[in-house]
């Protein structure tokens, strides 16, 4: 990059619109983003404002590709290689993408039968660690270490956490997707099920995300929360289609 040139943004949104086509409806359409303009860059904690409905999770789900924008483009640029635009990214790609690039912590944990919450937390590790045995070691210590800085009983630390309460499978996902830093991080709700104290810690979580480059954005019901980790606010009110 240029001396003064501003550096790229890791997550760019132009144009996007979303509709949903409502097949119990007679196919009708529901136009919920529309003209979704913004550019998120590293270091920045951007929080979505707007009242209920109006497309906030839409919008990371967007930006994680798991919903299809109807219009506009959305590129996400992974640390070493040239931004990837997502709404023609092969499924390979986005795999790649999300292994190494996004996070998405949203407020439930989608389960792995049979498999203990410390290989969970250490998984995003140990899928780079292959056959390497001291990588593999490493990944579970360090999942030790996430799993006790968010209190996460150690009795717990050996059981899937299917059965576990909905503040401790929080817990676990969001160690699952802070283990292995990414550029982009996308959080809906991650405090949702949380007491003060974890709470506060997810705040110091995204505080040191933010300051070793990430950009975040994210959902926060809870204005404190909102409040303790904003760099900018959106309103997404504005990018509101007609319906
Ligand atoms: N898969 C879907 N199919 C049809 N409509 C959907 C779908 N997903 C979201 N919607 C609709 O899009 C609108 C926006 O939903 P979204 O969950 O993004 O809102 P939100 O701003 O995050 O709301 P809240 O603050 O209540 O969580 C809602 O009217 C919702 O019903």
């Amino acid at each position: 990059m240029a001396d003064g040139a501003p550096a790229p943004a890791l997550l760019q949104m132009r144009g996007v619109a979303k509709r949903f086509v409502l097949h119990n409806q007679q196919g009708a359409s529901l136009s919920v983003l529309d003209g979704v303009d913004l550019s998120i860059h590293a270091g920045e904690c951007v929080v979505l404002d707007g009242p209920s409905g109006m497309g906030k999770s839409t919008l990371l789900k967007l930006a994680y590709a798991n919903y299809r924008a109807s219009e506009g483009s959305i590129t996400v640029r992974p640390l070493d290689a040239p931004a990837v635009e997502i709404t023609a990214a092969t499924p390979r790609e986005l795999v790649r993408l999300r292994r190494d690039t996004i996070g998405y912590v949203s407020q439930f944990l989608r389960v792995i039968p049979r498999v203990s919450a410390l290989d969970v937390v250490a998984e995003p590790l140990t899928e780079d660690a292959g056959e390497n045995a001291a990588a593999i070691e490493a990944a579970r210590e360090q999942a030790r270490t996430w799993l006790t800085r968010l209190r996460i009983p150690e009795r717990l630390w050996h059981l899937p956490p299917a059965t576990f309460s909905g503040g401790e499978q929080q817990r676990i996902n969001i160690a699952r997707n802070m283990i292995k830093p990414k550029p982009l991080l996308l959080l809906d709700e991650p405090t949702a099920s949380l007491d003060a104290a974890n709470t506060r810690t997810v705040i110091d979580l995204i505080h040191e995300a933010a300051a070793r480059g990430a950009a975040i954005v994210g959902i926060f019901h809870d204005a404190e929360v909102g409040d303790a980790v904003a760099t900018r606010r959106i309103n997404v009110a504005e990018f509101r289609g007609q319906v």
